[in-house]
């Protein structure tokens, strides 16, 4: 099987994509894979590490006002068809996957105009625009949320789940626990703001570094983000007391083994990051940006609130004490932490990327 993928700017679009391809490969291992996504993307830099072959294309957003700028991206677009048509033509797949982010318009397009099958995968409740704008073109559509089904063509619309959530069940504890260096009688809390890391969180962890000590069965795993770790490493060099018990990475590149070792999750209410911890059943304390398209991300986490497996901080509510005081009160609840696991794992859909390829394979076999 010929698989082009496609969907960028960040994780929560890239990993599902990559996440597909690995399900593709274990089915047939013979299968040829290149991922069409910007330069300017976080996919320029994951892509190449998972060994798939990457191809750009110069792509912009629309803004939702009238201006001078959408007239450049229409432009762009136009061209970014031209050569999207072009690397299609030359590589011929059987099928295109999309996972949303600006990237996957014209490349989804370009791919239903040369009549190739093309399925769009939806992480979020609420559909991005790009997504919404290709579910007209796409053969298939597949989605994360039942709730999200009203928003596509019905039929054409399946419910598959995140494409993740197969894939950190694959990691390993036991990895996650050596590479991070903490011995097994340690609860591991993660703590993360989505793939490019949130300030807020930043802020609110710096605050409350004095007090980790207390929590003796605890370890710290603190991923700042890419772009906030020296300052965040800087603050933490001026501080006289740094505990043991906290580790700072910047990007962690083997999410599965590092969530399958975690036993709290701190962190933002990003789809993927979601369909990740209800897969493994860990409960979560979330804090969703507000800084998103329709503040998706609080309904993405209200969801698991409401089925008693996360709790939620909204950002305006959030400080070192909010935090550690959620924190703290989870950690010494076993019989909470036990209620809040069975309703994570109660929403988990495990089987969504195989679903996402016997869909492709469906696709590829009708052509
Ligand atoms: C600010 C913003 O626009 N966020 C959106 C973006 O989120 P963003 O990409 O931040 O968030 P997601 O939670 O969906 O995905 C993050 C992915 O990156 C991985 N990861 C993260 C950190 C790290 O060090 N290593 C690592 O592998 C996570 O395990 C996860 O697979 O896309 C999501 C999916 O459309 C949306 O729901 C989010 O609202």
């Amino acid at each position: 099987m010929r698989v082009v993928l496609t969907g960028g700017g960040t994780g929560g679009h890239i990993y599902p994509a990559l996440a597909v391809a690995r399900e593709v490969s274990r089915q047939h291992p013979q299968a040829a894979f290149l991922y069409i996504g910007s330069k300017h993307g976080l996919e320029a830099g994951l892509v190449p590490r998972a060994d798939i072959p990457f191809q750009s294309v110069e792509i912009s957003g629309l803004k939702r006002k009238l201006s001078l700028d959408n007239v450049k991206t229409i432009w762009k677009f136009i061209r970014a068809v031209s050569d999207s048509k072009r690397m299609l033509r030359e590589f011929k797949p059987d099928v295109v996957i999309g996972t949303g982010g600006y990237v996957c318009g014209p490349v989804v397009y370009a791919a239903a105009k040369l009549g190739i099958p093309t399925l769009v995968h939806e992480q979020n409740v609420v559909p991005g625009l790009t997504n919404k704008f290709l579910s007209r073109y796409a053969s298939k559509v597949a989605v994360s949320f039942a709730e999200s089904l009203a928003f596509f063509p019905s039929a054409k619309t399946v419910l598959t789940g995140n494409p993740r959530a197969t894939e950190v069940m694959h990691g390993n504890a036991e990895a996650g626990r050596r590479f991070l260096g903490v011995d097994p009688s340690k609860k591991i809390v993660l703590i993360f703001g989505g793939s490019r890391g949130a300030r807020a969180i930043n802020e609110a962890v710096l605050s409350m570094v004095d007090h980790m000590s207390t929590l003796t069965d605890t370890h710290f795993v603190y991923v700042t983000g890419d772009v906030h770790y020296e300052k965040i490493s800087a603050s933490l060099r001026e501080m006289e007391n740094v505990p043991g018990n906290l580790s700072v990475l910047s990007f962690v590149h083997n999410m599965p083994d590092v969530l399958a070792a975690t036993h709290v999750l701190v962190g933002r209410a990003g789809a993927s990051t979601l369909a990740e911890v209800t897969a493994l059943g860990v409960p979560s304390i979330l804090i969703p940006s507000p800084y998103v398209t329709n503040n998706h991300q609080e309904k993405n986490a209200r969801g698991l609130e409401r089925a008693g497996a996360a709790q939620v901080i909204v950002e305006r509510e959030l400080s070192g004490d909010s935090l550690l005081q959620s924190l703290t009160e989870l950690l010494q609840d076993q019989a909470r932490w036990e209620q809040m696991r069975k309703s994570s794992l109660s929403l988990g859909m495990p089987q969504a990327a195989t679903d996402i390829v016997a869909q492709l394979s469906a696709l590829v076999r009708k052509k």
